[in-house]
């Protein structure tokens, strides 16, 4: 297929400028959603490297700020031209190839800092195909929290604590301290701890981002079809913010989590045994994380106060996380999900099924 596609580009390119969108019916939900979740779509510029190979553009945000997103992928067809087949998303806050993370951190992120600052617990996840951007994302999105936590700007006195560690199938791995192994474990109470993991207390910006180059130089990484350079575990970034005054209180949290790039199936035909296994591990987590979010966004939706099923306890990354899926569990989450697109026509596989997933997000 690939090599169809690339055979085709200049086809592809120019179905692509005849297309006329249709009239959108539907309004985007995103950051209106009564629910604590806001959905954001990042679609990445494409790589002078990805163009050099022939690729070419396949995914279009429409200029009109209808929130609409149109992907373009070629057919095949066994006699006659390949036609064009479009279809269009609405996945959230869209923000296209020219939106720089500051941007990001404005609309989506930024309120998350008070939220936590308070007492309650923040996170945000970076999700999609892997080379999506999701690490780029993070990253810029990390630095703009380290400063926005420390300029002066939030009131009252905080101390603050940061962990950071990645999850690679059913291990843990402390990232600021030398990737030792560490247990998560559930106490009496039912609250999940990290056993063994470091903490530390920073004082300033350049203490929270030293400690996150840190981190990101012992991520775990190994080459895939789509990215050489491929995240091959959740990494996890844990602000804990303490108010002196209630050291017996929990404190707010800010999770900032890279999660592990999906691969679609065609993209894993060369990988060893090993990798395979890693793969579906991170693939199997995935779907339970999605299949959790989901499920908190439909019961604030649907019913609040009836409890629903919640499978948290089937992957290590959503047992870290219990506080935002078991129902049981008191305290005030919000979330921001950014879903992450490569926009090349080799990806609109994947590109699809990470905006449906965000759609969906948006409409339950
Ligand atoms: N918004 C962007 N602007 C410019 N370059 C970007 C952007 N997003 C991603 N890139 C580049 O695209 C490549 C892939 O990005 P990145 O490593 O962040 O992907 P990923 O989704 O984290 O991949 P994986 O899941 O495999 O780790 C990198 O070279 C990165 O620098």
């Amino acid at each position: 297929m690939e090599q169809f596609l690339l055979d085709n580009a200049a086809r592809h390119q120019m179905l692509v400028q005849r297309f006329k969108p249709p009239r959108q019916k539907t309004q985007s939900k995103s950051e209106a959603s009564p629910s604590n979740i806001t959905v954001a779509t990042r679609i990445r510029p494409i790589s002078d490297e990805e163009l050099l190979s022939g690729q070419v553009v396949a995914v279009f945000p429409r200029l009109d700020s209808s929130g609409v997103v149109d992907l373009h992928e070629l057919r095949r067809v066994v006699r006659g031209f390949p036609p064009l087949n479009s279809s269009s998303f609405q996945p959230g806050r869209v923000f296209s190839a020219d939106d720089k993370t500051d941007t990001i951190y404005e609309d989506v992120v930024h309120s998350l800092i008070p939220w936590a600052w308070d007492g309650n617990v923040g996170t945000l996840f970076a999700y999609g195909q892997t080379g999506s951007g999701k690490t780029f994302t993070v990253r810029g999105l990390e630095q703009l929290v380290a400063r926005s936590i420390f300029d002066g700007e939030l009131e009252g006195e905080r101390n603050v604590y940061v962990a950071m560690f990645e999850l690679a199938g059913n291990s843990a791995y402390d990232l600021l301290n030398s990737r030792a192994p560490f247990s998560i474990l559930e106490d009496h109470l039912g609250t999940t701890q990290l056993v063994g993991i470091q903490e530390f207390s920073v004082r300033s910006t350049a203490e929270l981002l030293a400690l996150s180059e840190k981190a990101n130089e012992l991520r775990q990484s190994a080459p895939t079809v789509k990215n050489d350079g491929s995240s091959r575990s959740h990494a996890i970034c844990r602000i804990r913010i303490e108010r002196p005054s209630h050291e017996s209180a929990e404190g707010g949290i800010l999770y900032l989590i890279d999660l592990a790039g999906s691969e679609a199936a065609r993209d894993i035909f060369s990988h060893s045994t090993e990798r395979l296994k890693e793969t579906r591990e991170i693939n199997m987590s995935l779907s339970v994380l999605k299949d959790c979010i989901r499920g908190v966004a439909d019961m604030e939706k649907r019913n609040p106060s009836k409890k629903a099923y919640i499978p948290f306890r089937q992957s290590t990354l959503t047992k870290v996380l219990k506080h935002l899926f078991d129902p049981s569990e008191s305290r005030q989450c919000r979330t921001t999900v950014v879903a992450c697109i490569n926009p090349s026509f080799l990806d609109t596989g994947a590109s699809k099924n990470t905006m449906r997933y965000a759609e969906m997000l948006c409409k339950s």
